[in-house]
């Protein structure tokens, strides 16, 4: 598992308008959940062992402080509304700043992530030009890492198979790295996991 040779790239949505699949818990939960799921994530992956350093990529200034002052590099949207040239621009910035290093693209809303199962899929990874992780249900995708030559993400709608059409390896993860919340029923699935601190405090549970 030994060498830090990844830069996780975070894209995180501006907290007034994410998850918004989540709507129907109110807005002032739907905010706190997403803000959490965020804070539990970049923890993980900060402290895995694979990784050199966590760029998140964000618009939302506020939250942009408090991820600064946790380690995180942020940087803000190259383009808007366009995760995917978004994510390859932070790529190229990652490239930049830490030169080896390979980017991989991690969802924001993993409240249940370990280090320990972003190491293992980071691991898988290494050995690929381009690979994935699907998330729970089988048709997203949660963790994208490629080579920069070939670091193309297609994220959105079925992003798995189009993932898997434009070449990309499947590999295996622990639930804790497949299970996103997009749903209040994905919450669920991430209570039973074990969530991290700041979701359990959002959720009442810590
Ligand atoms: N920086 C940035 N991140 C984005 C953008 N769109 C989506 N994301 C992030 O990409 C990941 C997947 O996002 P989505 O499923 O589209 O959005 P979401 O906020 O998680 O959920 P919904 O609003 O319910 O679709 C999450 O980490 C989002 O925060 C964007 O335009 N810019
Ligand atoms: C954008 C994606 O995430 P979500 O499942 O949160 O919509 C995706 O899986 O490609």
């Amino acid at each position: 598992m030994s060498g830090e040779d990844f830069v996780v790239l975070v894209p995180v949505k501006r907290l007034a308008v994410a998850k918004s699949r989540l709507a129907a818990l109110g807005d002032e939960q739907r905010r706190a959940l997403a803000e959490a799921f965020v804070l539990d994530t970049v923890t993980a992956a900060l402290a895995a062992e694979t990784v050199r350093a966590v760029l998140v990529v964000t618009d939302d200034h506020r939250l942009a402080a408090t991820l600064a002052r946790m380690g995180c590099a942020v940087v803000p949207d190259g383009v808007s509304d366009d995760l995917n040239q978004t994510l390859r621009l932070a790529a190229a910035e990652a490239v930049r700043r830490w030169p080896g290093t390979r980017p991989a693209a991690l969802c924001a809303d993993l409240p249940a992530l370990t280090p320990e199962a972003l190491d293992e899929a980071l691991t898988h990874a290494r050995g690929n030009e381009v690979a994935v992780v699907a998330d729970a249900a089988g048709r997203g995708t949660t963790l994208y890492a490629a080579a920069y030559d070939a670091f193309s993400p297609r994220f959105g709608h079925e992003s798995r198979e189009a993932h898997l059409a434009a070449g990309a390896v499947e590999v295996d993860a622990r639930p804790a790295l497949r299970q996103d919340v997009d749903s209040p029923a994905d919450l669920g699935g991430a209570m039973l996991l074990g969530v991290g601190p700041h979701t359990a405090r959002a959720t009442g549970r810590a």
